[in-house]
């Protein structure tokens, strides 16, 4: 059997800069990832086959709209074969919630297969075949911090070594947000670039997430999952991550992250939480 974790995504930053003619956006985002993610395995099997569990799995269609089976359709198309996997997924991530979810899961069966089935994709090869499966998904192959550009899948490599090992807390405010709809609330102004350079802290810090309006637009609570993490001790940064409507904030110590998880888990004893750190 061969295991991976589809990587929890954020999105540190994300500055949306304008509308596109094939009706997606370009971003200028920074990415990073968390330790924590949904599990995916699969074994060899004569035909494909998706079994879902978890604490999420539950109405999640295991057919070939999830996009573990269209990943798994993309790679044996490009590869020209017609081999078999019995995959499974542990759904621990919360649907439609700005941290990938189904990217990561897209992600990580691309690496799983690829393995399984002893191929040795280009990477070149392999990007583009994610790319075609969504705009997070490319970044979420990497599962390492990096910007993203373009639709957000032109990966700009980033030295993370500053950022790795950070204590996060996520929360999530049981309300699931659609991409599209959340994009075409935007309000088609441009704020301007997101710096450039190392510092990749104080670029996420100067930076915005551009989507966190129009989300809590179609989603007030949203703006109380902010400021409640926002309010901790020991916050470095706290935002939205995609187009939510997870909010996730960093954290200067381990210590201070458990603190604040304790004090939002009595204050808002339904929200989903998790507390992790950037891989
Ligand atoms: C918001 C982010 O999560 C930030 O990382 C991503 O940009 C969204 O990535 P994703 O979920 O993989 O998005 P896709 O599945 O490719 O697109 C879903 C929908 O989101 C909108 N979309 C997505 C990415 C982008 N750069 N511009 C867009 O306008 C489009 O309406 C698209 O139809
Ligand atoms: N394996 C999967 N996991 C989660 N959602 C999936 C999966 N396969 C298909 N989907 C569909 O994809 C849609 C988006 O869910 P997902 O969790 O990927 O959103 P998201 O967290 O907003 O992602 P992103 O941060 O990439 O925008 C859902 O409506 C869901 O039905």
């Amino acid at each position: 059997m061969i295991d991976d974790v589809g990587y929890a995504k954020l999105n540190l930053a994300l500055h949306v800069r304008r509308r596109r003619p094939d009706g997606y956006h370009d971003l200028e985002t920074l990415f990073a990832f968390c330790e924590a993610g949904d599990g995916l395995s699969a074994e060899p099997a004569d035909t494909l086959g998706l079994t879902i569990e978890g604490p999420f799995g539950a109405g999640l269609s295991a057919g070939p709209d999830n996009l573990v089976l269209r990943a798994a359709a993309a790679l044996r198309a490009a590869a020209g074969i017609d081999a078999g996997a019995a995959i499974r997924l542990d759904k621990r991530l919360p649907v439609a919630a700005g941290i990938g979810g189904g990217s990561a899961d897209a992600a990580a069966a691309l690496r799983v297969l690829a393995r399984l089935w002893t191929l040795a994709p280009d990477a070149a090869d392999l990007r583009a075949l994610a790319a075609g499966l969504g705009a997070d998904v490319p970044a979420c192959l990497e599962s390492r911090s990096c910007r993203g550009e373009a639709r957000g899948d032109a990966l700009v490599p980033v030295a993370d070594e500053a950022l790795r090992g950070t204590p996060v807390l996520l929360v999530n405010p049981r309300v699931p947000t659609l991409t599209g709809p959340v994009f075409r609330a935007w309000d088609g102004v441009d704020r301007g670039p997101l710096a450039t350079g190392d510092a990749l802290l104080a670029i996420a810090r100067a930076g915005r997430n551009d989507l966190e309006a129009p989300a809590i637009r179609l989603e007030p609570v949203i703006a109380t999952a902010v400021a409640a993490l926002a309010a901790c001790a020991g916050v470095v940064l706290a935002r939205m991550s995609g187009s939510g409507a997870t909010c996730f904030a960093l954290f200067e110590s381990s210590a201070a992250r458990d603190a604040a998880a304790a004090t939002i888990a009595a204050d808002h004893p339904g929200w989903w939480q998790l507390a992790t750190r950037l891989r």
